[in-house]
């Protein structure tokens, strides 16, 4: 136990810190000093019961009480979260190893966001009034019931957070899961929301790896799923939920382009493809990782972007000043050094890093390629570490199509300064989220989300309403009753 602030046991269920020691151990391994900072137990089959049994339990009373007062508790929540944002910062840091100066402002801060936009939405949920002649049809907006969410190990805090924020202000329970990976702060997102009035039982949080995630999925008092991972894992989840017919959303990976036209102002668009490849060590879902740059600028983008990648300041991430950190995990490095090679084998060109820094910590460099083609591998698959890969294109309409090829759909982006391209651009843009001259910024206001194989659904925004509710028609009938017979 590194840090005061660690949490106090592996589960938060009806309330407060539950442990169960004989469930699978999970270390909890410190990306920087490969050492174990926490150990947290797998839910059991008990463990599971009681958390789902707590949801069931307190979910109705939650859901009766008016939208205002379950607003007021999290927008309480927001409060303490952003009172304690130095503590989480430096938690979220040693659980991922993104560096501080980043964690300071994009975790607990984005969470807080969350839960207060949706505080602030929860007593304006409303149905609708239907006149039809002397009967009417109004709509209940009512909670799902139950929710799991099941959470990557990216974004621990934010992911929790965002998933907490609309559930709850719907009238919802939560049992969520991170990822096994970074299991720490999701626990002190369920500490606050108790702190600030949540009742027992609304929001549990239960650890454990993929088998947890299907015995929550598929137990029958289930009513709605929500995951941020993996496509396969994707797959299997929505698969799981199917056979309940449960709502789900999914927000899953990519391989987004980011398209660089020779009008560009070239500064804006170095920092646009830095901030969706380089940030938190390229583990963001929605990096623009293809990055087409049209040839007229091309010499004059890498040249820039070779200068700026001298400003990296690989090390320990706790120092404010360090701005790129290590890998989350061994395994994700080794799987990042892998595309690393074949990208070398397949013949792209490395422009800058490939190499692991040091040798203790994930580290890698921040690795750029030249001259990748379509069909490469480090052009096709999600890569999610800190690789980009640049693309020549010459014509409009042909790098529009290449930027759709692929099955993924989460982000797209356009760097021009030709207003009508940019917007033909992203209509033509086959991606749940799209930018013009900038990228990667999800403010809690705007929806958040994938198409094609990147997901179902939308996070943040009024949209998400739409995915933690449900209506009710109530036909009420003013007039004699008329029957055949
Ligand atoms: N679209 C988004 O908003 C978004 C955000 C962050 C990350 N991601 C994606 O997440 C991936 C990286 O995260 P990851 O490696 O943790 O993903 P992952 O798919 O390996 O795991 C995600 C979560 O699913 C759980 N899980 C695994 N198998 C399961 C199963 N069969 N049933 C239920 N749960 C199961 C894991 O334990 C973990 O909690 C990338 O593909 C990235 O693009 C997407």
């Amino acid at each position: 136990m590194t840090y005061d602030i660690q949490p106090t046991a592996s589960h938060f269920i009806d309330g407060h810190y539950v442990e169960d020691t004989s469930g699978t151990p999970i270390p909890v391994i410190c990306p920087v000093s490969e050492e174990q900072i926490a150990i947290v137990y797998a839910a059991t089959p008990a463990i599971i019961e009681q958390a789902l049994a707590a949801a069931t339990h307190a979910q109705g009373a939650w859901a009766a009480m008016t939208g205002t007062q379950r607003g007021r508790v999290l927008r309480r929540a927001a409060d303490i979260m952003r009172d304690r944002n130095y503590d989480l910062s430096v938690l979220e840091t040693n659980d991922t190893g993104k560096p501080l100066q980043e964690t300071l402002v994009a975790d607990a801060t984005s969470g807080a966001d969350a839960l207060e936009y949706f505080g602030g939405l929860a007593g304006s949920l409303t149905g609708e009034h239907i006149q039809l002649g002397d009967d009417f049809v109004y709509t209940r907006r009512e909670a799902l019931g139950v929710c799991v969410g099941i959470g990557a190990w990216n974004y621990p805090t934010q992911i929790a957070a965002w998933k907490a924020a609309p559930a709850l202000a719907c009238g919802n329970s939560m049992v969520f899961k991170p990822s096994e990976q970074t299991p720490l702060c999701a626990l002190k997102v369920a500490e606050i929301l108790h702190e600030a009035g949540a009742p027992a039982g609304i929001y549990n949080v239960v650890q454990g790896m993929g088998e947890v995630g299907q015995a929550l999925i598929t137990d029958p008092r289930v009513d709605k799923v929500s995951l941020t991972g993996s496509v396969p894992t994707g797959r299997k989840v929505y698969a799981a939920a199917a056979a309940g017919i449960r709502h789900v959303t999914m927000e899953l990976g990519g391989k987004s382009p980011i398209v660089i036209f020779d009008d560009a102002d070239l500064e804006d668009a170095v920092s646009g493809a830095i901030l969706g490849n380089f940030y938190s060590s390229g583990q963001v879902c929605s990096n623009g990782t293809r990055v087409f740059v049209q040839s007229g600028i091309k010499e004059a983008f890498l040249n820039r972007l070779s200068e700026r990648l001298k400003d990296v300041k690989m090390g320990d991430p706790l120092d404010e000043s360090v701005n790129f950190g290590p890998l989350v995990s061994e395994r994700q490095m080794g799987i990042v050094q892998g595309f690393i090679a074949k990208g070398i084998a397949e013949g792209a060109r490395l422009v800058a890093g490939g190499k692991r820094q040091g040798d203790l910590g994930y580290f890698l460099q921040p690795t750029v390629f030249a001259d990748v083609t379509d069909d490469m591998t480090i052009a096709t698959d999600e890569i999610f570490g800190p690789v980009m890969s640049v693309l020549d294109f010459e014509d409009e309409d042909d790098v529009l199509i290449r930027a759709n090829a692929t099955d993924f759909g989460l982000a797209a982006g356009v760097f021009t300064n030709d207003l009508g391209r940019a917007h033909r651009m992203v209509a033509g843009f086959e991606a749940g989220t799209t930018y013009i001259n900038t990228y990667n910024v999800a403010p809690v206001e705007a929806p958040f989300g994938g198409s094609k194989l990147s997901g179902v659904g939308r996070e943040n925004s009024k949209a998400a309403i739409d995915h933690y509710s449900q209506l009710k028609s109530v036909y009420v009938g003013m007039a004699p009753v008329e029957a055949p017979f």
